[in-house]
């Protein structure tokens, strides 16, 4: 690594050391971060970079950067001058959100930036500044992607940010989608991926614990994604351990449309659908409280054996399968689920209904074990939080299998012990454990 000097003018992302770093009144006259029209010109900061002689420059902050909030960065288009107060068709907008997401040039990042950017994810009144998280190796494509999104013209999209530095990008988010993760590779094992991946959720629960909102809603998707959120959550303590997701909700989609097809039904006439568990092959779609028409569903689909095993393995196993078809792991339906799952958050749940999210399980009523993140039940205000369903019915079947994936967390949880602050790890994994998409 070389280190050199460069000047923020030379190239597109700018440093911007001259706002306010609160966005605590974001319908503020937003002056560009750039250059503000209404402060008098500041020769341009030298920044000093880490960059290796044949790769893009790319401004680089310290771990726990000084002084970090003062800090931005902006991509093209996104760096001009506008003032929302000024603009009659925005003075009926929400105040401006920040959205961090990682793993911003991967496969679903480039389906779900756009769904976020056109307004379906939080509302035509919902301005937001994207913080788009990548690494060295994905650098050049993460410009792709901003590129993209200049190009898209979306009037709600206000800020993009680019960068590989999670105490930067994670500034003031208000949402932290972590997507990006090493995905398995052939002889690798499922112990060398936790402890790869746990590493990159173990620093980015830290940045997040640094420099997000005190109230950050974080979505972990990259896989395994349970233990991921639980290393985060174990890295940000002075964020409410509440807050971390593990994406299971594809796997509720997965099976509402198998229960869907066996029923002869349109898919939205499926309701109460949990996923228990992990979101790995032990994961447990709950068909017990699950309702067709309102009506339980063991009372509309009567074929038992169908219900334990086909569709508890059709929904276990669907990643797989698709892997082998698409030659890809889902990638637009994930986005999708991750749109679902965020509106769960910040949408009043139907009355009677319910959602599935991999949570912490510290005073969960269901009798599985604490200090876990494990997909369960949960209603929502709409505010953002949510509270576990208690009127679920388990019996010894569902507790059977329900032990069985809380068996696998657990010991995925000892593999990482080293990540959370726990001691030594000690990786004892079952033989069968493997992730959706793995046969
Ligand atoms: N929970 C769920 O329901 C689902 C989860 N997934 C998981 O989501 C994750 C992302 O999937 P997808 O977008 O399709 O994957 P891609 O391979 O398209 O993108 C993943 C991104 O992860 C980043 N990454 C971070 N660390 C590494 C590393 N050490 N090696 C390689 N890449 C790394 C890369 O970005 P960069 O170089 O910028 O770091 C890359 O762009 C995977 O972990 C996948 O298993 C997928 C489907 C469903
Ligand atoms: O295993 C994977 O990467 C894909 C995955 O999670 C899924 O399809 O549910």
């Amino acid at each position: 690594m070389a280190v050199a000097e460069i000047s923020p003018s030379s190239y597109a992302k700018t440093l911007h050391s001259d706002l306010s770093s609160k966005p605590s009144n974001p319908l503020r006259a937003r002056t560009s971060r750039c250059r503000s029209a209404a402060l008098p010109p500041r020769p341009a900061p030298t920044i000093r970079c880490s960059v290796a002689p044949n790769q893009v420059q790319t401004l680089v902050s310290p771990a726990v950067p000084t002084g970090a909030a003062s800090k931005r960065e902006c991509f093209g288009v996104f760096c001009t001058t506008y003032d929302l107060k000024a603009d009659e068709k925005t003075k009926s907008w929400k105040s401006l959100i920040n959205i961090a997401v990682s793993g911003a040039a991967g496969m679903i990042s480039n389906h779900l930036l756009f769904k976020l950017a056109s307004g379906e994810v939080f509302g035509p009144d919902q301005p937001i500044t994207l913080k788009l998280l990548g690494s060295e190796r994905s650098f050049q494509a993460l410009e792709g992607v901003a590129m993209e999104l200049e190009d898209s013209l979306y009037p709600l999209l206000r800020e993009v940010s680019i960068g590989i530095n999670p105490y930067e990008v994670f500034q003031d988010v208000e949402w932290a989608l972590l997507i990006g993760a090493k995905p398995r590779g052939p002889g690798m094992e499922r112990a060398g991926l936790l402890d790869i991946n746990g590493q990159i959720f173990a620093e980015q629960g830290k940045a997040l614990n640094a420099v997000a909102s005190r109230n950050v809603k974080v979505i972990v998707v990259g896989n395994p994604c349970n233990t991921n959120a639980l290393i985060c959550l174990k890295n940000a303590p002075n964020i409410p351990a509440k807050n971390f997701h593990a994406l299971t909700r594809l796997d509720e989609n997965r099976a509402k449309c198998q229960l869907a097809l066996k029923a002869g039904v349109f898919y939205d006439r499926v309701s109460n659908v949990t996923i228990w568990g992990n979101h790995s092959t032990t994961q447990v779609p709950d068909f017990l409280n699950a309702k067709i028409n309102g009506i339980p569903v063991k009372e509309v689909i009567k074929d038992t054996k169908w219900l334990e095993k086909d569709f508890t393995e059709n929904v276990q196993k669907r990643g797989g399968v698709l892997i082998q078809k698409w030659g890809r792991s889902s990638a637009a339906s994930t986005a999708v689920s991750v749109v679902d799952a965020i509106r769960s958050l910040i949408i009043p749940t139907p009355e009677g209904d319910w959602f599935s999210s991999g949570v912490y399980t510290n005073g969960n009523p269901y009798g599985i074990a604490e200090d876990i993140v494990f997909s369960m039940p949960c209603r929502s205000d709409g505010n953002g939080d949510y509270e576990l369903v208690k009127d679920v019915v388990i019996d010894d079947y569902l507790r059977g299998r329900i032990k069985k994936s809380e068996a696998e967390l657990l010991a995925e949880k000892r593999c990482v012990a080293h990540l959370t602050g726990e001691g030594n790890a000690y990786c004892d994994l079952p033989e069968d454990t493997m992730l959706p998409g793995e046969q």
